[in-house]
């Protein structure tokens, strides 16, 4: 069997590759074939935390929040979420994984709260854990929440996994003709101001010297390319 070159990941999903090709919401084939490759990492002994976005449900400084105060906006879109971490949940079990959902903000009834050493037991014992609500804080993006769980958690990479299949020289939704990066430094993402991602997240993982790997989640066994080490993406390294 051939080698895993990561043995703990953190998987960030955003909202809209829940979307498959709908407006808004969550695709059940999309959200299923997205399980399914977290489940066969997860068999192949990778162990997965997942942190999900929300975009695909509310997007806090959307302007559909139009005139709404930022911060309550941006529990909206925290409690987008922790929505999209329960589907993921229901949807790895329905498979047959073991997984958690951790929440940033208490909400006893429907999740755990956050807990950093129960977090890494659960990690250890082969669950998939998910954190929900992002930082637990507005002003902030999942992807930042990504960063600092897979700091957090010790994790070897961090996978952002999305609806483009990796990190280009402009939107390629915009500029279609964007080219891609096999790889590019954390200097020239944020000096480029790439913006896949926002800049606080690609601080946080260049401080911490935790590599990212971007890459498009719809393409058959792209989770499972990765963490073998092919070529799939775009890595974003020191
Ligand atoms: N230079 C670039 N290379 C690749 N994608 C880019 C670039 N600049 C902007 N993007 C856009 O970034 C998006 C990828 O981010 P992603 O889908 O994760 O959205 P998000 O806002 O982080 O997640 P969510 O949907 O959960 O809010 C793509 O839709 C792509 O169009
Ligand atoms: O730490 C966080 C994480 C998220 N938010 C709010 O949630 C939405 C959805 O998150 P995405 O990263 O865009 O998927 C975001 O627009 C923020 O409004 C937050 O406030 N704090």
């Amino acid at each position: 069997m051939s080698e895993l070159k990561y043995k703990r990941v953190l998987l960030k999903l955003s909202g809209e590759s829940l979307m498959g090709s709908d407006p808004f919401g969550i695709n059940r084939e999309t959200i299923m074939q997205t399980v399914r490759q977290v489940k066969e990492v997860s068999d192949l002994g990778v162990e997965v935390a997942i942190v999900v976005g929300g975009g695909n449900i509310f997007r806090g400084v959307s302007a559909q929040a139009g005139s709404m105060d930022r911060a309550t906006a941006d529990y909206m879109g925290m409690l987008a979420t922790v929505m999209n971490a329960l589907a993921l949940k229901e949807a790895l079990e329905s498979i047959g994984a073991k997984a958690r959902v951790q929440s940033a903000l208490s909400m006893q009834q429907i999740a755990e709260t956050y807990a950093r050493p129960k977090a890494i037991q659960y990690l250890e014992e082969g669950k998939i854990v998910i954190f929900a609500a992002g930082t637990g804080n507005p002003f902030f993006t999942t992807d930042t929440a990504a960063a600092l769980r897979g700091a957090e958690m010790c994790c070897d990479v961090m996978l952002k996994a999305t609806n483009v299949d990796g990190i280009y020289t402009a939107d390629p939704k915009k500029d279609p003709s964007a080219t891609r990066y096999q790889s590019v430094t954390f200097d020239e993402a944020i000096e480029k101001n790439l913006k896949v991602m926002d800049a606080t997240a690609f601080t946080l993982c260049r401080e911490r010297d935790m590599n990212i790997v971007v890459f498009g989640i719809q393409k058959q066994d792209a989770l499972k390319n990765v963490v073998l080490g092919k070529d799939e993406g775009t890595l974003v390294h020191n």
